[in-house]
């Protein structure tokens, strides 16, 4: 995959730079994990109007390992330290793939330190875009399960491809549980009663049902995802950001809270059910059952 910047993004702006793509040294594993050397996402920083953008970039499906997450993270915090970013915009480089959720790699019989830093990862990852100072937009153009649903309910307004994509938190079909923070960050975007029966059936909904529900704001044809966002954008940049800062703080405090008091207590839960056999099993057949592509939306 080319590491070249998407032309729609930087057309027509004068002063557009690439932030450089983050790396990280990666702890030892005897796993071969050799896409380390490779950039998991593009980030450029639009100097006039404030707005940044970060693609992911780990073909094929953009699934979250450390080094993608942690990729996230280093950009994050680059721009987060950046006064004049206003706005970001998250959003892949796979046409038709936003991101497939965790990667599985990560989960199937991890080695338990791995897995710990695997996992504060995502937890620092989520904090970080739930409690992000910036105007926040997902543009996803593609299927978006699981983790990859996760990423996109942090941002503040949601725009999404039509098309055979899906999109929702499907846990439960391997046999998981999302966590509570998970949980919380559906319920907060679509409510109780809907975020109940998604989470219990593990629904992967169409982009109408999407829209219909409340989990995406926008649902347009693929080539105008980008288009529309950054329009979008623009109406979140003509508040004045102190006070649309503190609204959001306010509206995201009291989730952010509870997972601070209970982010260790989260990784130990995680780290039980995972190193569990039953759980390994359940997450065998998932991974067969993937193979045979029997996923369907609702
Ligand atoms: C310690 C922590 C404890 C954590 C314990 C607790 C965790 C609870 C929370 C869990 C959160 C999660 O995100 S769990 C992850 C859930 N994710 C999913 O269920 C998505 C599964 N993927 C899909 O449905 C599909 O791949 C989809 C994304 C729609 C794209 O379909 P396509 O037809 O375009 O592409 P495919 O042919 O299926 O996929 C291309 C290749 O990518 C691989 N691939 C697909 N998804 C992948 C994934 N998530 N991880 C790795 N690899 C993946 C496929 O196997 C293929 O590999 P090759 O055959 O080699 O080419």
């Amino acid at each position: 995959m080319a590491l070249s910047f998407n032309p729609r993004l930087v057309r027509g702006v004068s002063r557009c730079h690439a932030i450089v793509t983050a790396k990280m040294a990666l702890a030892a594993s005897c796993r071969d994990f050799s896409a380390a050397e490779k950039s998991t996402v593009i980030v450029n920083l639009n100097d006039n109007t404030g707005v940044a953008t970060i693609q992911l970039n780990r073909p094929p499906v953009n699934s979250l390992n450390l080094q993608l997450l942690t990729d996230i993270k280093i950009a994050l915090d680059k721009l987060q330290m950046k006064k004049d970013c206003r706005g970001m915009i998250l959003t892949s480089s796979s046409p038709g793939i936003f991101c497939a959720g965790l990667d599985f790699m990560e989960m199937h019989n991890p080695q338990e330190g791995r897995a710990r830093e695997f996992w504060r990862s995502l937890q620092e990852v989520w904090k970080m875009l739930y409690g992000s100072r910036l105007a926040t937009i997902a543009a996803i153009n593609g299927h978006s399960p699981a983790g990859g649903c996760l990423l996109s309910l942090t941002c503040d307004y949601r725009v999404m491809a039509q098309g055979k994509f899906m999109i929702g938190l499907n846990e439960t079909l391997l046999g998981m549980v999302a966590p509570f923070w998970f949980q919380d960050t559906m319920t907060n975007t679509i409510g109780h009663r809907e975020a109940e029966k998604a989470l219990q059936l593990g629904l992967l909904y169409s982009g109408e049902n999407a829209l219909n529900v409340g989990l995406i704001d926008e649902l347009v044809p693929p080539e105008k995802v980008m288009q529309t966002a950054q329009v979008q954008m623009q109406t979140w940049l003509k508040i004045p950001d102190l006070a649309r800062r503190l609204t959001k703080e306010q509206m995201r405090g009291p989730t952010l809270q509870k997972f601070v008091q209970r982010q260790n207590e989260d990784v130990d839960q995680i780290m039980k059910f995972i190193m569990d056999s039953a759980t390994q099993r359940s997450l065998g057949i998932y991974l067969n059952t993937l193979k045979h592509k029997q996923l369907t939306s609702v």
